[in-house]
């Protein structure tokens, strides 16, 4: 794993040292936006529109990681699978980060079923899309990138806002009117979403990734702090925010649904599982089974990336067989 400096390739972990053992996660650096009639939009940091075009945007995806995901579950619920186009890296990340199925993988990757070559420029790796994209990029090379063919550019490298834009600039198109993100709950589903990534989506990965025992042990206390109160909200009330699915949900799923396949283990957030919180696993079988979703998720990428990956933490690479899971259980929420 490593990170691009002036346009280079550098293969090296994440440094923590420098922050008493704690990891600290970098902002994402492309953060234009695809507007319906490609007017810049407010929040374009750079002030440049991308207008929504169908098959104009193709997105590069690993079905492992959590960000990605939730642009993955936007596409299929906003009817986008027609107009966006998807690549899926390989689930292993090793020194050269994120890679295309090919000749040119690792050698210590295996080929695993559902890893796609690049459909665009034939790349091996990940890391030469954002040299296309800006030759002189500094920063780490992360997923999911949402490509722009027509510039030849990288519009967003940040998933949060990635989804925003599949939540209603190409509704024009798609004629699908589904928000998830309706104005009169902004404030509301933005606090969540504050909570829920500092606590527990982010808050996996600083336990995970923590290489001092007060780092893990402050991340872990907050981690289970978070789903003990989620476990009081979702005993009242069917989704975060009262009776209607937000995006605030979505984005807690992606963490949900790694945590005792993943998580729990590799990154010894082991004080419960998901499973020994009713509410909170009724509430993930829901969510999972909603229409097209359980296809984007795939424990077999999930498990490989993570316990492959990150040899620091797993030096084996032996990437457990279990747990067991039935996601497909009846989730009994239908009158709460
Ligand atoms: N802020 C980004 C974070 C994305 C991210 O960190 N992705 C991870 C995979 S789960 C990645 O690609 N990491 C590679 C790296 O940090 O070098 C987003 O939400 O889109």
């Amino acid at each position: 794993m490593g990170l691009l400096q002036n346009g280079q390739w550098v293969d090296q972990w994440y440094p923590t040292k420098e922050n008493g053992g704690k990891f600290v996660r970098e902002d994402a650096r492309f953060r234009h936006w695809i507007t319906a009639d490609g007017m810049p939009s407010s929040q374009d940091i750079d002030a440049s529109g991308f207008k929504a075009e169908a098959n104009r945007y193709h997105l590069y995806v690993s079905l492992a990681c959590p960000w990605a995901h939730r642009t993955l579950i936007f596409r299929e619920l906003k009817s986008l699978q027609e107009i966006i186009d998807v690549s899926i890296v390989e689930p292993h990340m090793l020194h050269n980060g994120w890679e295309f199925e090919g000749k040119n993988q690792s050698a210590e990757a295996t080929h695993i079923l559902g890893s796609e070559s690049d459909p665009l420029y034939a790349k091996d790796y990940l890391y030469q899309i954002y040299q296309l994209a800006a030759p002189d990029y500094t920063g780490r090379v992360t997923v999911p990138v949402l490509w722009d063919k027509l510039t030849k550019t990288i519009v967003s490298n940040e998933s949060a806002e990635i989804i925003r834009m599949f939540n209603s600039s190409f509704n024009h198109i798609t004629d699908n009117q589904l928000d998830f993100y309706p104005q009169a709950l902004r404030s509301e589903i933005d606090s969540i979403n504050e909570w829920i990534y500092s606590s527990i989506n982010n808050g996996v990965y600083r336990a995970g990734f923590a290489t001092s025992q007060t780092a893990y042990n402050e991340s872990f206390d907050e981690i289970f702090t978070a789903l003990d109160k989620l476990e009081s909200i979702l005993t009242e009330q069917r989704y975060l925010i009262g009776g209607k699915i937000t995006e605030a949900d979505w984005r807690l799923f992606t963490t949900l649904i790694r945590f005792d396949a993943v998580y729990v283990g590799h990154f010894k957030t082991n004080k419960k599982r998901i499973d020994d919180y009713p509410a909170i696993s009724g509430y993930l079988r829901e969510l999972y089974q909603i229409e097209g979703i359980a296809d984007t998720v795939n424990f077999e990428h999930i498990k490989q990336h993570y316990y492959f990956s990150h040899a620091n933490i797993n030096p084996s690479r032996i990437v457990p067989n279990g747990p067991v899971l039935d996601y497909l259980a009846p989730h009994n929420r239908e009158d709460i």
